[in-house]
């Protein structure tokens, strides 16, 4: 009895103590504060925008927490900033919890009821295979209030509509995964979870996984989409993999400065990447920068304009294409101009959230186009190459 998940309820944030940062979700990328708990020890604030809800959970005291602390999550220790947790919405807590124990993974939180006047819902939490990351299973099918039991709800806060930002849901989360570790997580999650493997893109085989070599970039990606969801709509979970032999690329500095294995960047579905990232730079929020060889290359400006975009407006916002043709083997750099039912994506990468080299979030504008494209990730990966040189 696999579960069938549907998309995250809401992925979960820990701050160190002090790192106000849910402000800044709320300030610059307008997300709206819907919810919060409040405890001597903690601050657990829901932001939500359309479907994606990020949960901040902040420590208001630098004495240790107890595990229990963070409802409908535990305490990720140590204390840097983390995103570590994955709620889904599942039909059958307890009888899934009872199947997760039964091959294998630890309950964290046994199945457990609360009720406010809004109704009642059941969870649990229990350990992935991946590094600090949780998952906690949802069943809220029997209640009607703006969040969940245990939280306030907040009213009268500032909406995003209107300021240009438009995000809907989230698009994929990636994981990164420790070297030789992606495949048996891959296996996890479809076992456990009943997750439908996804190629990312025409070039992939299924027995390999997408690998990126050359340029840069050493790296082995494998995706899953949960079992209900459509293409379209559905949140993908991608496993990330270093294959480089120098270790100082994005994946690498992620194991080594988080500690371990985890949660790298959440995509999140926009419907406009032009107005958005316009909108959030003016906030203040801080995007990678591609090279400016970017999109002088080879005929990346045809491209660009094959898709009905314009090369000096995404140049001059920081913003990645690539483009894929349906049935064709290539994504960018193939004849892809030529094709007028050409699907592609467009990308863009905040800077890392916290103070290590870790958690960022990325705008996804996907049209027709469904995994990712090479050029883009080596594009991210030499801006971060760059951002990390003028750090030191
Ligand atoms: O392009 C994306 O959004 C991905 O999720 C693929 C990816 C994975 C790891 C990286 O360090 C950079 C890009």
């Amino acid at each position: 009895m696999a579960a069938l998940l549907s998309r995250p309820c809401f992925i979960s944030l820990h701050l160190p103590y002090r790192q106000g940062w849910a402000q800044h979700l709320a300030n610059t990328f307008r997300f709206q504060p819907v919810a919060v708990r409040e405890t001597p020890r903690v601050r657990q604030l829901a932001l939500r925008q359309e479907s994606a809800i990020f949960l901040v959970n902040e420590r208001l005291a630098p004495a240790s927490t107890s595990p229990c602390d963070f409802l409908y999550d535990i305490d990720p220790q140590p204390t840097l900033g983390t995103a570590s947790n994955v709620c889904f919405e599942v039909d059958d807590v307890p009888g899934l919890c009872k199947w997760l124990q039964s091959q294998g993974c630890s309950l964290l939180v046994p199945p457990t009821e609360l009720s406010d006047e809004g109704g009642s819902v059941t969870y649990g939490v229990v350990s992935s295979v991946v590094g600090n990351i949780s998952h906690t299973l949802l069943d809220r099918s029997c209640y009607r209030g703006p969040f969940l039991p245990g939280f306030q709800p907040i009213h009268g806060a500032p909406s995003a509509t209107g300021d240009g930002i438009k995000i809907t849901h989230f698009d994929h989360i990636t994981y990164v995964c420790p070297r030789g570790g992606a495949r048996a997580a891959l296996d996890w999650y479809q076992r456990c979870f009943g997750f439908h493997r996804f190629l990312l893109n025409p070039q992939e085989r299924p027995a390999e996984g997408y690998v990126l070599g050359g340029q840069g970039v050493g790296m082995l990606l494998l995706a899953l989409q949960s079992a209900q969801d459509t293409p379209a709509h559905g949140c993908k979970l991608v496993f990330a993999e270093s294959l480089s032999q120098n270790g100082t690329n994005q994946v690498d500095t992620f194991l080594e400065q988080h500690g371990g294995a985890g949660i790298q960047h959440v995509g999140l579905c926009t419907t406009d990447i032009v107005s958005t990232t316009r909108a959030l730079q003016q906030q203040g929020a801080r995007f990678f920068t591609p090279p400016t060889t970017y999109y002088s290359q080879g005929d990346k400006a045809e491209e660009i304009r094959g898709a009905g975009q314009d090369p000096h407006m995404l140049a001059e916002l920081g913003i990645l294409l690539d483009t894929t043709v349906p049935g064709h083997k290539g994504w960018s750099g193939t004849d892809a101009t030529e094709s007028p039912s050409r699907e592609y994506l467009m990308q863009i990468f905040t800077h890392p959230i916290f103070s290590e080299e870790t958690f960022f979030l990325e705008l996804i504008d996907r049209r027709g186009a469904t995994g990712f494209g090479e050029g883009n990730i080596q594009a991210l990966w030499k801006a971060v190459q760059v951002y990390m040189d003028q750090q030191q």
